[in-house]
């Protein structure tokens, strides 16, 4: 387990564009190191503000978008092309607007598609993962190099919901979420395991709603108690939030550099 390491922005709009900074630099030394790069994509907010800050970075092009595997942590398990859907989210905010290889972007199936429900979409999507893991990575998952979650105020990270089945999932990388409690109510999540893959993971946090679950998650709490404390990565646990969610971290935690 890697020490989560905390960095604290002015505001979301400054957290957005210094993560989506801190990605295109991530991306662009593993595609140097090892000629591409892996990333997991969220939903939600500040994922999609991420996003948005990427397309609009002044470097944003020194990512070679040909040799960029995306991924996508959760899915609300809608219709394709339903504007409720991470990816319809993700291809406004980014993805339409650069040379991605289509076959290197890994969507979670659609409720219209030849997935009957979220539970057989999670075992094609766990399928498409495992078939795209090598053998020096640790599990049934590629080594993505960076997994990406937004936080929510109930500390939930993908659809992995506090008390909730999916959190508790220890042997499974995929499942379907039913009745979660952030609408729409079916899903298809990452389990933990399968975050835990990952070289490294960033959470992002902006807003006072998120202060008390940053705290929370921050300070000890179980993982299925909150989902959120137990999304680290293999080799570093990044949490990028603003002032406002970082306002009820014990001192202890705020980092030293941090206004
Ligand atoms: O499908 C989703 O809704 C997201 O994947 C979800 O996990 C989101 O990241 C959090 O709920 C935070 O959302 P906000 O950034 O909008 O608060």
């Amino acid at each position: 387990m890697t020490t989560p390491q905390v960095v604290v922005h002015r505001d979301k709009e400054l957290m957005a564009q210094a993560a989506a900074a801190r990605l295109i630099t991530k991306i662009v030394d593993a595609q140097a190191a090892r000629g591409s790069a892996s990333v997991v994509l969220t939903g939600g907010r500040n994922g999609n503000g991420l996003l948005a800050a990427l397309a609009a970075a002044p470097a944003r092009d020194a990512v070679d978008w040909s040799r960029l595997d995306l991924w996508w942590g959760d899915e609300r398990f809608l219709p394709e092309g339903d504007p409720e859907r991470n990816a319809t989210q993700a291809r406004e905010a980014l993805l339409d607007a650069v040379d991605l290889d289509p076959a290197r972007v890994h969507y979670m199936p659609a409720a219209d598609g030849t997935h009957d429900d979220a539970d057989a979409a999670a075992e094609a999507y766990a399928a498409e993962l495992a078939a795209a893991a090598r053998p020096e990575d640790h599990g049934p998952v590629p080594a993505f190099d960076v997994l990406l979650l937004g936080v929510g105020p109930d500390t939930h990270v993908a659809s992995l919901f506090p008390e909730l089945p999916g959190v508790r999932e220890t042997e499974r990388t995929v499942v379907g979420v039913h009745g979660a409690p952030k609408p729409p109510p079916t899903r298809v999540s990452l389990t933990l395991p399968a975050i835990r893959a990952a070289r490294e993971v960033w959470l992002l946090a902006a807003g006072e709603d998120k202060a008390g679950a940053v705290a929370v998650a921050l300070s000890g709490a179980g993982e299925v108690q909150a989902p959120a404390a137990g999304a680290y990565g293999r080799s570093r646990t990044l949490w990028l939030l603003d002032q406002a969610a970082a306002a009820r971290l014990p001192r202890d935690l705020y980092p030293p550099a941090s206004p």
